[in-house]
């Protein structure tokens, strides 16, 4: 079920690297942020903070807080693992368990939280390959393993190892960046029907796919190398590439840097 994202005063550190400052926006449940800005800008660091996956980044960590639905994610007593369950994320390139046959890939998640029931696990396997439009594609072969579809099939595959668990959040980092423009579109796609169930946040290098995706957008910049990413300035993505608020904004979605 979608849920709400609020990130409030933000910092992240990598040991005494200062990489992101300051950040506080909100995520509406049902809806598309799209992440852009320069290389090093701090957006996959923002993005890994809103499920805990920056901690298995040995000095990593952040200040400030996430709230899921009002409910602080960095609260003690959270565990990590159940906020990467509930908070899920894809990553730039497939990442599918190669050895391992594309409906174990899909269960894995449910079989690591130690559910057994053949016909229950079937079910959410046939459930999350239909949600992540890949069913009709591997339907008469189940059994064979994850590395030996293409890459926005492995692609596809994923999400439906990431929505299998449930989830009400779906980050993406640059989740197209590995495909060719077809996969890519089938992707764009499918983010459109996942908005229906699932609040999802992209970091993409693209802005036509922010634009062609997102319902809200947010910039990130630095000031100089070395200083910490910033937002420079959120709002509805129509907005954003049309009329933008700051002239930073405008540099950079007019391709005058960056
Ligand atoms: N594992 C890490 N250890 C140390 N510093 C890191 C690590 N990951 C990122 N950084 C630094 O944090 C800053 C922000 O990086 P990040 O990858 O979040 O930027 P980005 O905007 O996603 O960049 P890109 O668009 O190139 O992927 C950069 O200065 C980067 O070098």
């Amino acid at each position: 079920m979608a849920k709400r994202l609020d990130i409030k005063d933000l910092n992240v550190y990598y040991g005494k690297f200062h990489a992101v400052k300051d950040v506080t926006l909100s995520v509406p449940p049902h809806s598309i942020t799209a992440f852009i800005g320069p290389s090093g800008c701090g957006k996959s660091t923002v993005l890994r903070t809103l499920n805990r996956m920056h901690e298995e980044i040995p000095g990593a960590y952040a200040v400030g807080s996430v709230l899921l639905d009002g409910e602080d994610i960095y609260a003690k007593g959270i565990n990590p693992t159940a906020v990467r369950t509930t908070i899920g994320m894809v990553f730039q390139r497939p990442n599918p368990f190669p050895t391992m046959s594309i409906r174990d890939n899909v269960v894995a998640g449910l079989k690591l939280q130690g559910v057994r029931n053949k016909a229950q696990l079937a079910e959410v396997c046939e459930r999350s390959l239909r949600g992540a439009n890949l069913w009709e594609e591997v339907k008469d072969r189940l059994d064979k393993p994850g590395g030996g579809l293409s890459g926005g099939q492995q692609q596809r595959l994923c999400i439906a190892r990431a929505i299998a668990v449930s989830p009400d959040v779906l980050l993406m980092d640059e989740p197209c960046s590995a495909l060719d423009p077809i996969s890519t579109l089938a992707i764009e796609d499918l983010m459109q029907e996942l908005k229906k169930e699932y609040t999802i946040v992209i970091v993409t290098h693209n802005m036509q796919q922010a634009a062609r995706v997102s319902d809200q957008t947010a910039f990130f910049n630095l000031e100089a190398v070395g200083q910490p990413g910033q937002l420079v300035e959120i709002a509805d993505t129509e907005t954003m590439f049309s009329n933008p608020t700051k002239k930073e904004t405008e540099d950079y979605i007019s391709g005058r840097f960056g």
